[in-house]
């Protein structure tokens, strides 16, 4: 909690706040940012838990708001020294409209960076993605790449697009005047593939598992690397980068930092079975158990059956063009520049963040029985 020999007078906004991600990032900031007066959580969905963070020293301002709107944001944001941007529609699975996408992803990014020049807030974090460089559409592996990797960037999809429009809108404001005459500092973050309490393809996953007697079966290939990241430490590098982006704005003001720690590089499946297998569940296979061909067919059908059903229901499963392509891509980051630039180090171990997250899923087990 806050420490008293140092003055509380900052005011935080997180947007997303009610998020995967954005519940660790709150919960991060109540107990890390001792300078903290105010936290304002601005999402179209407040959890129930906010109302146990009331009672601290901390004043919890709630808002239920929408970003694309630009005058709901404008009030979420006025007064506050720091706007923490998370929320985004996270979706690959064609449960929304590309138009959607882009109009929270992107306009809702111009709405958050307006809203700052306008009300005269000078620090912004966006919370960007690893899909902002790849896997592009030409499957090119990025194997262990940094911040300066060549990589041809090609995206069709609507999210990885909607990400890059919206990271590239954050950098160019970087340096624009504020309401009071003050620069606009801005940097985004890219997290890789986050796991950790709350991840929801984690659980539906584990539930689809369930269904299928306790067994996964082997789609990818062992030797697909597929570059992961534990949500609290996702969290906590967004609450160090938001201080220190006050302390040294020449250097981080305009910059994309990885989201990184030592969770081992494994493929998404194999990663996943970290968390399963304690749970119980059994990846069948050493190898893919079908082809890649058959595979691809099948994520085709599931795409001709979403569209085919789309005026019934929403068939989304985990199963499409785009996800098998994602996964089937070698992508890893091997970097320093957070530490480099403001000092990061994972704030948890991989031990740590694995036991965290077996626990969380074996809580959603008994829960489930
Ligand atoms: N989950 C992952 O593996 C990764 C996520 N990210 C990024 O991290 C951020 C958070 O992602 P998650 O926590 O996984 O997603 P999430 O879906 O759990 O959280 C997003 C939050 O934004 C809110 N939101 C959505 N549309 C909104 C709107 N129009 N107005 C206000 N709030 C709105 C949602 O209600 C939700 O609380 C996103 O920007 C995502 O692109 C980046 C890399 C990896
Ligand atoms: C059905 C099988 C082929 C199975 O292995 C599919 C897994 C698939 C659902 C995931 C594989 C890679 C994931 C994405 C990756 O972690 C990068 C991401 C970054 C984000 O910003 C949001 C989430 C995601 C797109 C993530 C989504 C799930 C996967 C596609």
């Amino acid at each position: 909690m806050a420490d008293s020999a140092q003055a509380q007078k900052l005011v935080y906004l997180v947007t997303g706040g009610c998020g995967f991600l954005g519940e660790h990032v709150v919960r991060m900031l109540l107990q890390q940012e001792p300078r903290l007066r105010e936290l304002r959580i601005f999402d179209l969905h407040l959890g129930p838990w906010l109302e146990e963070l009331k009672t601290g020293p901390v004043q919890v301002t709630a808002i239920q708001g929408d970003v694309t709107q630009a005058h709901e944001v404008a009030a979420a944001v006025a007064g506050a020294h720091v706007v923490i941007h998370t929320a985004g529609l996270v979706d690959v699975f064609g449960k929304a409209s590309p138009e959607t996408i882009h109009e929270v992803n992107v306009q809702g990014t111009k709405n958050v960076i307006e809203a700052c020049v306008q009300t005269g807030t000078q620090f912004l974090v966006y919370t960007s993605s690893m899909e902002v460089v790849g896997p592009n559409i030409k499957g090119h592996p990025f194997y262990r790449g940094n911040e300066d990797t060549p990589y041809e960037a090609v995206h069709r999809h609507p999210y990885p697009s909607s990400k890059a429009r919206a990271e590239q809108l954050v950098l160019e404001a970087n340096g624009r005047k504020v309401r009071g005459g003050l620069p606009l500092v801005t940097c985004a973050l890219r997290p890789t593939g986050i796991y950790g309490e709350g991840h929801q393809i984690m659980r539906d996953i584990y539930y689809q598992g369930l269904r299928l007697g306790g067994r996964l079966f082997r789609a990818i290939p062992a030797s697909v690397e597929h570059g992961r990241v534990y949500v609290g430490n996702v969290a906590w590098m967004h609450v160090l980068v938001a201080r220190e982006l006050q302390q040294r704005p020449a250097l981080m003001g305009g910059q994309v930092y990885f989201c990184y720690d030592k969770s081992p590089y494994k493929s998404y499946e194999d990663f996943n079975m970290e968390f399963l297998g304690p749970c119980g569940l059994r990846l069948v296979g050493t190898r893919p158990l079908l082809p890649y061909w058959l595979l691809m067919l099948l994520a085709a059908l599931n795409a001709l059956l979403q569209w085919l059903l789309r005026p019934l229901l929403l068939y989304a499963p985990l199963l499409n063009p785009y996800t098998l392509a994602m996964a089937n891509t070698t992508f890893t980051v091997s970097t320093n520049k957070a530490q480099r630039h403001f000092g990061y180090e994972p704030l948890f171990s991989w031990e740590e963040s694995r036991t965290r997250t077996i626990r969380w899923m074996q809580a959603m087990d008994s829960s489930a029985q």
